[in-house]
Formats: C-alpha cells, sequence, structure tokens
C-alpha cells in the first residue's frame, strides 16, 4: 500500500473506503481487487460464486490479509446481500452473463442475470443511499447509424454516423428473433433504471460501458479452465487456436470493427471513478480506446505473428479460416459492426486516457497465455481419448 495521504484530483485527501464488489471473482474483478489491494487503502468486500482468479489475493499471509474479504454467494438468491450492500460505502456491480455465444443460445439466463438479478443491488443502494458504479456495456449503442448507409456513401467515413457518444448515440438494435440482443437490451434497461433513481430518488450512482478490455485472466481455455464445448470471448477463442495450433477461426470474414482496450489502463479509470464521486456521480462514461481500432481478421493476423514471437513456434501456413455465424454461434446471432468510443466526457469529468498500443497489449497478454496454458494443452493434447 501506497504510505503517502491519496488526493483526489480536486486536491482532497482520499478516505479509506469499504467497496462491495459484486462480480469480484471475474475477469475485470480480479483486476480490480488488484489495484486496489496494491495502491490503496481500501476494504474490499469481495462477492462472487467463484474465486480462483483472486485466490493469489486472499492467502493470509498478504500485506493486505486485513482488506480483503471473499463471501461466496449466487445474489439470485443470497439474503446476506443487503446487509452487505449496508456494510459498505460503495457498491460496484460487474456480476453477469456476458459471452456472446450465450446471449442467443440462452436468451432467459442473459436476461434474468443482465436484469432481473441486478435489481435488488440497485434497490438495496437506493434505499439506503449507498453510491453504486454499475458496469453496463458499449454493445447497448448496438450496430452503428452508418451501417444502415449504402456500402458506397461518402457518409460512412462522417464520424457523426459512427463515434458512440454516451449522451447522443441511439441505441440501435435488431429484431426480436436476432436473440443476440437480449443482452444490450437487458443492460439498457438497467441502465435506465439506475438513472431514474438517480433522477426520482438521488441515487448516486455512475454508469460504466465498457469497450472490450482485454488481458490476462480473460475468461477460460476449453478444455483446459473452462467447458471443453464453451466459446469464451474473442481473445481466448483466438488463444486457444493459436495454443493448440489450429487455424483461428473469423466468424462470418472477421469484417466487424472493435476497438480493444488493456485491462490495466482500463482499471485506472475504474480507480478515478471510486476515487473521485462528485466528478463522476451521475455520469455514463464511455472506457475504450479509440486508437485501437482492427477489424477482427486484422486482429487474428497480429495475434498470430505475436504468438509466433513470444512462444517461439513458427505460424501456421493458413492461419485463419472462415466460419459462418449460424455455425459458430448459432441461430440469432448478429453483431455490432463498429465500435468507436468517444472520450469526451471521461476526459472532461476524470481526465482519464489509454495509454497502452494494441500491439504491446496483445504481447503482454499473449505471453501471459502462453506461460498460463502451453505446457496443459500439450499434456491434453498428448492424453489418449477415452473410449
Ligand atoms: N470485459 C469486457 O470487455 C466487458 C465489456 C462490456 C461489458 N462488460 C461488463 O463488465 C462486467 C464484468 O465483465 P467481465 O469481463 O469481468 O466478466 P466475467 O464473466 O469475467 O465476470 C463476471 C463475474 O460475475 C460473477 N457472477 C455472475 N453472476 C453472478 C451471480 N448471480 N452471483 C454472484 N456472482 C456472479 C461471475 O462468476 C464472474 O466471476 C459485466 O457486467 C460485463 O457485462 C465487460
Ligand atoms: O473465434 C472467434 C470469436 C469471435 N469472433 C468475432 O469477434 C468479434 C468480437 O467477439 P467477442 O469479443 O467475443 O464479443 P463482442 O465484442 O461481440 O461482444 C462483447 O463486447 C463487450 C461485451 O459486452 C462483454 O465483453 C460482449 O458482449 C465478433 O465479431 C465475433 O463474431 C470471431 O471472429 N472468432
Amino acid at each position: 500500500m501506497a504510505s503517502s495521504v491519496r488526493l483526489d484530483l480536486d486536491g482532497n485527501p482520499i478516505k479509506p473506503i469499504t467497496i462491495c464488489m459484486i462480480g469480484a471473482g471475474g475477469f475485470i474483478g480480479s483486476h480490480l481487487c488488484e489495484k486496489i489491494m496494491a495502491e490503496t487503502p481500501h476494504k474490499v468486500l469481495a462477492l462472487d460464486v467463484y474465486n480462483d482468479k483472486i485466490k493469489h489475493l486472499l492467502e493470509p499471509d498478504t500485506p493486505w490479509a486485513a482488506r480483503i474479504q471473499f463471501h461466496r454467494l449466487n445474489i439470485k438468491q443470497d439474503s446476506r446481500l443487503e446487509g452487505l450492500i449496508k456494510m459498505a460505502d460503495l457498491t460496484i456491480n460487474l456480476a453477469a452473463i456476458c459471452t456472446p455465444a450465450d446471449y442467443n443460445t440462452r436468451p432467459l439466463d442473459t436476461i434474468y442475470s443482465n436484469f432481473i438479478d441486478a435489481l435488488p443491488v440497485v434497490k438495496y443502494c437506493s434505499e439506503n443511499q449507498k453510491r453504486l458504479i454499475h458496469f453496463s456495456t458499449c454493445e447497448v449503442y448496438g450496430k452503428t447509424i452508418g451501417s444502415f448507409l449504402p456500402k458506397d456513401s461518402p457518409l460512412r467515413q462522417d464520424p457523426a454516423y459512427y463515434v458512440l457518444k454516451e449522451d447522443a448515440s441511439p441505441c440501435i438494435f435488431g429484431s426480436i428473433e436476432k436473440q443476440r440482443w437480449s443482452y444490450a437490451c437487458a443492460k439498457q434497461l438497467i441502465e435506465r433504471l439506475i438513472y431514474a433513481e438517480g433522477a426520482e430518488n438521488g441515487l448516486e450512482f455512475s454508469i460504466v460501458r465498457p469497450f472490450n478490455w482485454i488481458g490476462p485472466r480473460m475468461d477460460f481455455i476449453p478444455g483446459i479452465d473452462g467447458p471443453s464445448e464453451g466459446v469464451p470471448r474473442v481473445l481466448a477463442c483466438f488463444s486457444n487456436n493459436l495454443l493448440r495450433q489450429e487455424p483461428l477461426k473469423l466468424v462470418d470474414g472477421g469484417q466487424s470493427q472493435r476497438t480493444f482496450v488493456y485491462i490495466k489502463d482500463a482499471i485506472e479509470a475504474v480507480l478515478l471513478m471510486i476515487e473521485n464521486p462528485a466528478r463522476a456521480n451521475g455520469h455514463i462514461f464511455n472506457v475504450g480506446n479509440p486508437n485501437n481500432e482492427v477489424t477482427v481478421k486484422q486482429l487474428a493476423e497480429m495475434m498470430t505473428q505475436i504468438y509466433a514471437k513470444v512462444s517461439g513456434e513458427p505460424a501456421l501456413e493458413k492461419p485463419t479460416i472462415d466460419v459462418s455465424s449460424k455455425e459458430f454461434y448459432g441461430v440469432g446471432y448478429d453483431d455490432s459492426d463498429k465500435r468507436i468510443p468517444d472520450m469526451t466526457i471521461i476526459n472532461q469529468q476524470l481526465g482519464w486516457n489509454p495509454k497502452t498500443s494494441l500491439w504491446d497489449l496483445l504481447e503482454s497478454t499473449l505471453t501471459y497465455q502462453h506461460r498460463t496454458y502451453a505446457e496443459a494443452i500439450k499434456k491434453a493434447i498428448a492424453k489418449p481419448v477415452a473410449s
């Protein structure tokens, strides 16, 4: 922990607080807990059904042992939830089903997880006058306005038709049978509910819209620390292919575009929100890196090149294959075409900017993936399958 007094962005000393972090055992939660333990005096009540990704933080002999407590609970059905929120000054809700392969195949679980299960959290924060930082998603923007223009329209090059602004862009989803949008729609409704609690009942809130945060500990590698048939998000899918020396699968040609931000940059933005309530309350924040835009095909090519460098293994002669979205995700899949975050609000309120280039963040992440999984994959491949 830093020994000097921490100051907020307005030069005031920051008082140590207690944070109830729901979903603390996930990808973002694990990095946020790490940062809070290493750099701040705050306490964390870490709630999740799993703790594998934060085990290293829960050892009794760490310098922060008295500041982190793990509570294994499912927020769907646990009477301890309100008490834990009451014990804290701030609640951060990260809990969600948030892998696209689930949105069209498990739409009910997706909607319950992202809307119904989040309701009591909002209610307890509002009733007990506790501050809430809620994790939404960039998917609430859906498709860009530009995607509806003719392919050759010059307006497609105009940022007004594709840059996504918290307070101006519309939310454009596909039809109801495109169940891909069940997640975005549930997240949109919980955002509206939180906003209304702020307007009508004075709830102090901030909403975070992450734009493809990536880095170590994201999701799982199928058959190693997750189900063999499971489909994680693209970073883990491509890592799995590279580790197994298989071609990377490009869904519908990999033409969709994404901006990727390094988890460690993004966590800095969340810490600024935590420690600057007067600047963060009442705002919705895009958190992404507009400079790191690629098509999914370009991402696959970059990851192939970087993995060859960090592993010392030569790249495949044919590193990618095309697969239809119906084959890969099933019926009801649809996609966001392009996601560039407007950075005005986070810049104005918190002075935050991302630092890490896509190349650098992939190099450190793939070094981690290789170090963590290469041996286990080799063993799994060598093991004869039981007949
Ligand atoms: N990673 C990104 O780029 C990204 C992008 C957009 C939105 N988000 C949002 O950020 C949040 C965190 O995402 P992540 O990438 O860390 O995902 P994650 O799946 O790694 O983490 C979510 C955690 O919530 C826990 N959880 C889920 N349901 C729960 C329940 N009922 N009770 C207790 N714990 C429960 C899970 O066990 C998991 O550990 C989610 O709300 C997600 O929608 C993330
Ligand atoms: O093997 C694969 C896996 C995926 N794709 C394509 O890559 C694009 C990105 O996919 P992914 O990271 O899995 O998810 P999305 O960006 O579409 O959605 C996420 O964004 C934020 C969040 O809310 C939470 O993380 C989530 O919904 C996409 O075009 C896939 O089709 C691929 O080609 N090959």
